[in-house]
């Protein structure tokens, strides 16, 4: 901690604040908009002077604007909206008095008021609020010699109706709105964290998470699949002579190639700097062969425009599940020795696991 507050900006953070701001808005003028009919009925039956009508005028129908433009152009949003909330509270507490407490709009008006303040701000916030909410009250009960009248007509309930239906329905949009939007974010970050920013081809992690799935998948329904371990050759080389950019860029190509060839059934993954796996399901050990003799000869013929002189070829050991593969990992370790062998046979070779 170094005592100093941090006043750069981050407009990422000011967005959502102002969207804040602006979902702020939306509830408060459909809540007052709304409310402004609860509080009437107790005025009109209290035979209220011009000027209480005026200011539940302002209340209802001028404040909410007047909040969006006091928090929009602040310079710090967030804090000016939750200000903001707080003054919805008082001018709540404020008309609860002047109601003399009728049962029903003061009721609506602290259960809406609290409600609204949970969902945004929890609990904590929640007594802030009712604290000034309170304090408000007290205070102009006091001024109006702590009148009290309870009991709500008819036409006061029916007036109160609309608040009554209207803005829980609101409240309870916006929650659902905000959980979709969790979950919406939640998936894009799981997606973030499997997938490998350079090639775009799954992660490791998400290899480790389709092996062990497959052999599952495997072991239950009796089918094949087959596994590719594709390395590319003398890859230090590659980088140290044409430097890492180009480096990446045949770690790209080789990754659009597998593209290529992949089902939808199937995984792509880089699971290492220079090594790749895939995964092919219902696929026998033909197919997954002729798969990697073309893979191999995708990469062979590939040219690059960052190094025209640059040849890049690729080993590949291949295996199936079988009785030998019980677990993923013994899979891998399979499929491993595989192209160990490729290697040693002279590389840009594909070499096949034995049973
Ligand atoms: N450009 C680039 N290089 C990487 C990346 N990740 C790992 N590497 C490099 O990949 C190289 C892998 O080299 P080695 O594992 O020695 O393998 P090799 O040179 O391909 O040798 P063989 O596999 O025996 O043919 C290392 O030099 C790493 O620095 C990456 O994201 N980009």
């Amino acid at each position: 901690m170094t005592g100093i507050a941090d006043t750069s900006f981050d407009p990422v953070r000011a967005t959502e604040h102002l969207r804040f701001v602006r979902r702020i808005y939306q509830m408060r003028t459909l809540g007052l908009g709304t409310g402004f009919f609860a509080v009437a009925g107790v005025l009109y039956e209290h035979d209220a002077s011009a000027w209480v009508w005026a200011l539940l005028f302002a209340n209802g129908y001028l404040w909410p604007p007047l909040a969006y433009l006091l928090a929009s152009r602040s310079v710090d949003p967030e804090y000016a909206e939750y200000r903001n909330l707080v003054i919805d509270s008082a001018l709540g507490g404020i008309w609860i008095a002047v109601m003399h407490f009728n049962v029903v709009p003061s009721a609506l008006l602290a259960v809406m008021l609290s409600a609204d303040k949970i969902s945004v701000g929890g609990w904590r916030f929640f007594a802030r609020t009712a604290t000034a909410q309170a304090l408000t009250c007290a205070t102009v009960w006091a001024l109006l010699g702590f009148a009290f009248a309870p009991d709500s007509s008819m036409p006061v309930i029916l007036a109160s109706l609309p608040f009554m239906f209207v803005y829980p329905m609101a409240i309870s949009s916006a929650a659902y709105g905000l959980a979709r939007k969790v979950v919406r974010q939640n998936k894009q970050l799981d997606q973030l964290s499997r997938t490998d920013p350079l090639t775009g081809l799954q992660n490791r992690l998400h290899w480790d998470d389709s092996a062990t799935a497959t052999m599952t998948y495997c072991a239950r329904s009796s089918k094949g699949a087959a596994l590719i371990l594709i390395d590319i050759d003398r890859f230090k080389e590659i980088n140290d002579f044409h430097g890492h950019l180009v480096g990446d860029a045949v770690l790209r190509r080789v990754a659009g190639t597998l593209h290529e060839v992949v089902r939808l059934t199937d995984t792509a993954s880089r699971i290492g700097g220079d090594e790749f796996a895939l995964i092919l399901m219902d696929t026998g050990l033909d197919a997954a062969v002729a798969i990697a003799e073309r893979i191999r000869n995708a990469v062979e013929d590939a040219r690059f425009d960052e190094a025209p002189a640059l040849r890049c070829t690729v080993s590949i050991g291949v295996a199936t599940t079988g009785p030998k593969t019980i677990s993923a990992a013994m899979w891998m370790r399979h499929t491993d020795t595989a192209l160990y062998r490729a290697k040693q046979l002279g590389r840009n070779a594909v070499a096949v696991a034995e049973d």
